[in-house]
């Protein structure tokens, strides 16, 4: 049995905002505000159409200007966050990037402050927005899955963007088992229990498994033309964005122009705890980023990543074990952590840089542009990813990073399928 002092050490999820069943995921998101927001409402919920008709903008610019004080649950607010988030991405990139605004109108831009206050995320559209609290399921009965799943709110591009954010809300599940294995790990190190924590590390690899398997899933319900040619437009930032260079200044807030990066899976906090956990150390600059990323999660999430960050080291523990089948464990985690970040790789390439190459080949042969979706994307982004990394060579160092974490040098052995 424990003893008290123990027991009151013990590391727990409690705190942290982090669901049993849905780990990061809002558990059953709202989908009305009070009706004093119906006009955010309203016009968040038509924001693919009246882009495509180009009367966003004038919408929003007659919208009047609400007090944020009827906002009050941590629900109400998540959906006040992404209600907004919505409608800024539509309005900044209404017109795509040569037609973009210096200015977020107050009507807009003070309430989504105030809100982004409250939440501590930034006034932006984030992964906690887009993915994480922007999903019902049909029949509230039914299984958490892609049939049984809808969108609350949506950008132009149809199918594509339920298929992109709700793969990624897959992924975001099938993490759960290790979001939940992670305070055993902890545990374990703690009191020195090394089958523990081997058998939790193995759950953990089980379920890096199962998420690089959902990851899969991109390639079916998203199209790449589409992705690149329409929808990514409405996930960037304007944060090293040349199509932005200045940034937005938001009306009513600051007279100075702010910049923000815009959503990305980066600021998913499920890698940045396995990287903590297994004692992943990145270099400078894709640390740098990776760490600026955190300033884009819930609170709370972010909170659990330091917290990790800050217990005994599981890879001094495993190296120091005798235990065989814990340093197995151990590899097998970085090993399938490796496969996820190649896969994921795979996809970025498939789904951005192949379309980026076309749209240049066909901008070359100056072809009818119109004729073809991806040549319609915007130019800046070719290079960049929508939270505004140059693309490759971030996504290939972090990669490499994750490789130098196996206690000796078996990422030649295991050999993960690397590009
Ligand atoms: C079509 C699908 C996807 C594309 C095109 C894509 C693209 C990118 C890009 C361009 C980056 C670089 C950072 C940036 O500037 O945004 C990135 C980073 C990242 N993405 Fe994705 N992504 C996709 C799906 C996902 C999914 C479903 C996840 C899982 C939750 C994910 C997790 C990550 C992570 C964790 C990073 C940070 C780098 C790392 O830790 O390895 N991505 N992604």
């Amino acid at each position: 049995m424990a003893s008290a002092k123990t027991r009151t050490a013990l590391f727990s999820l409690d705190c942290y905002h982090v669901s049993e069943e849905l780990g990061f995921i809002l558990p059953e998101p709202l989908e009305q505000l009070p009706p004093y927001y119906q006009p955010w409402m309203d016009i968040a919920r038509r924001v693919p159409e009246l882009v495509q008709s180009h009367e966003l903008r004038s919408h929003i610019d007659k919208m009047p200007l609400l007090s944020t004080a009827f906002l009050q649950k941590h629900r109400e607010l998540r959906l006040a966050h992404l209600a907004l988030s919505m409608m800024t991405m539509g309005y900044v990139w209404q017109e795509g990037e040569s037609d973009t605004v210096e200015k977020l109108p107050s009507a807009l831009a003070v309430p989504y402050w105030e809100v982004s206050q409250c939440l501590g995320l930034p006034p932006v559209l984030t992964h906690a927005d887009a993915v994480l609290a922007n999903w019902k399921k049909k029949d509230p009965e039914g299984p958490f899955d892609m049939e049984n799943l809808e969108l609350l709110f949506s950008f132009p591009g149809g199918d594509s963007v339920r298929g992109f954010f709700m793969v990624t809300l897959l992924v975001e599940l099938a993490a759960v088992p290790a979001l939940r294995s992670i305070p055993i790990v902890i545990n374990g190190v703690g009191c020195g229990d090394s089958d523990a924590v081997a058998s939790a590390l193995e759950d953990i690899s089980q379920s890096i498994e199962d998420m690089t398997d959902a990851l899969k899933l991109m390639h079916v319900y998203v199209d790449p033309s589409v992705f690149y040619g329409v929808m990514r437009i409405y996930l960037s930032g304007w944060k090293d964005n040349p199509c932005m260079p200045k940034g937005l200044v938001y009306e009513g807030v600051q007279t100075e122009p702010m910049e923000y990066s815009g959503g990305s899976a980066a600021q998913s906090s499920l890698l940045h705890c396995f990287d903590e956990l297994f004692g992943v150390k990145h270099e400078a600059k894709s640390g740098s980023f990776l760490t600026r990323m955190r300033t884009y999660m819930p609170p709370a999430h972010k909170q659990l990543i330091q917290d990790i960050s800050l217990q005994p080291s599981l890879r001094s523990f495993v190296q120091q074990q005798p235990s065989e089948h814990l340093k197995q464990a151990f590899h097998l985690c970085v090993t399938k952590l490796l496969a996820l970040r190649s896969y994921h790789i795979n996809v970025v390439s498939r789904f951005v840089t192949v379309p980026a190459a076309r749209a240049r080949q066909l901008r070359n042969q100056s072809q009818d542009l119109e004729e073809d979706m991806v040549s319609r994307a915007p130019k800046g982004l070719e290079e960049r990813g929508t939270g505004g990394s140059g693309i490759m060579s971030f996504l290939k160092t972090v990669r490499d990073q994750t490789k130098d974490t196996f206690l000796f040098d078996r990422s030649k052995e295991i050999k993960p399928q690397l590009m």
